[in-house]
């Protein structure tokens, strides 16, 4: 296929001489004859380059170079200037041009430079490609971030993913375990092969025994047939096991011998079935805790920890929220085909200002429910204010924990009402939002509190 080229020039003579010239060496050249008839063909067909002139009405080539960095970075682009337009050119330059030819010059001229900066468009393509490849292996659809614990864990990661070393990984709920555990895989040399997630908290210690080593035909009522356990199943692969702290003293000691003896025995079986598989653990206990406490074996411990990971609460890398929030805000476009493009800042404040007690998946959520909800591209604070939960609880060190349950009570509410009407700026609709409860109520509550005009600046 042809090199596609876009001549843009409101000289038709000159468009009619360079279409041959540049046909000749093989391109196949559309043209235009001004910048708005330029930006419609670009807008329909993707061009491997672009040659504009510069003084055009009502587009001009300036404009059009910028319309075109607005949607794509390395478009390459050609600027034709008159004599003793110098400063076009230096503009065109600094706004990514791909070079300037002054006229009037040689049809040889143009083809040699148009030969070159469709290499480089070629070249950047290429690159890019090749970076987002490399992303979507890596690290598809998830962010990164600035927070250093982070991106030390990453590193680790990256050391250990091609060993047989169990991973434990400890953090909140909603902090990305599964999704690093996916990672995890996908960066190793087992990406190829299984990978399988088990949740150990959420079946029985029989289904989930039989689930892990399979069983054997008849191994207890209504195994009808022998069936492969997930161990198996995962040959060459990774297993996920989540929610590892839930496992019960004798589920513990079949896997301690599992991961020991790189054996496993179906239930009901008494043939062992050989397996090489990654574990991959995580909880949101306190393994180690649990260990002191005798709750959880202390050498399957040390077996599922050989790298311990501990990934940071959401509250713990603010420094991130903004990254999460516009890969979230992108993610939901997507999904929901809006175009958000921004939280306000008083929306970015409230965020920054939340408990996240979920964690990223919180986070998640109340961005995929205003970014349904707003049909503006920016989402103002007041979306927000059903959700989110401020960080601390209504000021509980002000709370004389020496007085009786009402008092304490009512301590807790004024001290709650006190902090919503500071975030609100005395707003009272605002205030009433960031309670969960009603205007009315909060009134009500104003009077019984007799907060005095000092405590609520305006009356919104
Ligand atoms: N680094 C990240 N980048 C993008 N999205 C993320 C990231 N970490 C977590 N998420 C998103 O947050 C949500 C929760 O993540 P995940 O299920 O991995 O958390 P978890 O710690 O395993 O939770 P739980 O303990 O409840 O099982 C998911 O929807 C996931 O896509």
């Amino acid at each position: 296929m042809p090199d596609k080229i876009l001549l843009v020039d409101d000289e038709k003579e000159l468009l009619t001489v360079l279409k041959k010239s540049l046909t000749r060496q093989g391109y196949k050249v559309y043209t235009a004859e001004n910048g708005e008839e330029g930006w419609n063909a670009l807008v329909e067909t993707m061009f491997d380059l672009v040659i504009s002139d510069q003084a055009m009405q009502p587009v001009d080539g300036l404009e059009l170079l910028q319309r075109i960095r607005s949607i794509d970075h390395h478009q390459p682009f050609i600027i034709m200037t008159g004599a003793g337009s110098i400063e076009s050119a230096v503009e065109a330059m600094r706004m990514g041009a791909f070079t300037y030819i002054t006229k009037p010059f040689k049809t040889q001229e143009l083809a040699l430079l148009a030969g070159r900066a469709i290499e480089y468009g070629k070249l950047h393509r290429r690159l890019e490609d090749y970076d987002s490849r490399e992303k979507q292996n890596a690290t598809a659809g998830m962010v990164v971030g600035n927070n250093p614990v982070i991106k030390q864990m990453l590193s680790t990661i990256k050391k250990v993913a091609d060993s047989e070393a169990s991973i434990l990984i400890q953090g909140e709920t909603g902090t990305g375990k599964s999704m690093f555990a996916k990672h995890i895989h996908k960066i190793s040399a087992r990406k190829d092969k299984p990978f399988f997630t088990i949740d150990c908290g959420a079946l029985s210690e029989h289904l989930l025994e039989s689930e892990l080593f399979g069983h054997v035909k008849g191994a207890f009522t209504g195994a009808v047939r022998a069936k492969r356990g997930l161990l198996e199943e995962a040959q060459g692969g990774t297993i996920f096991l989540d929610e590892i702290g839930e496992l019960t003293p004798s589920t513990q000691v079949k896997l301690l011998r599992a991961i020991q003896e790189k054996e496993i025995k179906p239930v009901g079986g008494n043939i062992p079935i050989h397996i090489d598989v990654r574990f991959i653990s995580a909880t949101s206990r306190n393994l180690s805790e649990e260990v002191e406490k005798n709750g959880f074996r202390k050498d399957l411990y040390y077996r599922l920890a050989v790298i311990p990971l501990h990934l940071p609460a959401l509250r713990e890398r603010k420094e991130d929220l903004g990254f999460f929030v516009d890969h979230f805000i992108r993610k939901c476009n997507k999904m929901y085909n809006k175009k958000v493009t921004e939280l306000d800042p008083a929306a970015m404040q409230v965020l920054m200002n939340s408990s996240w007690k979920g964690n990223i998946r919180e986070l998640e959520n109340i961005i995929e429910r205003a970014v349904l909800l707003t049909d503006d591209t920016v989402i103002a604070v007041d979306s927000l204010y059903h959700y989110v939960r401020p960080s601390t609880p209504p000021v509980a060190s002000e709370i004389d924990t020496s007085s009786s349950l009402k008092e304490a009570v009512e301590q807790a509410e004024r001290a709650a009402i006190r902090k919503a009407l500071k975030e609100a700026a005395g707003n009272r609709s605002k205030a009433a939002r960031v309670l969960g409860i009603s205007r009315r109520t909060l009134y009500d509550k104003l009077e019984l509190y007799d907060f005095n005009s000092r405590e609520t600046p305006s009356t919104a």
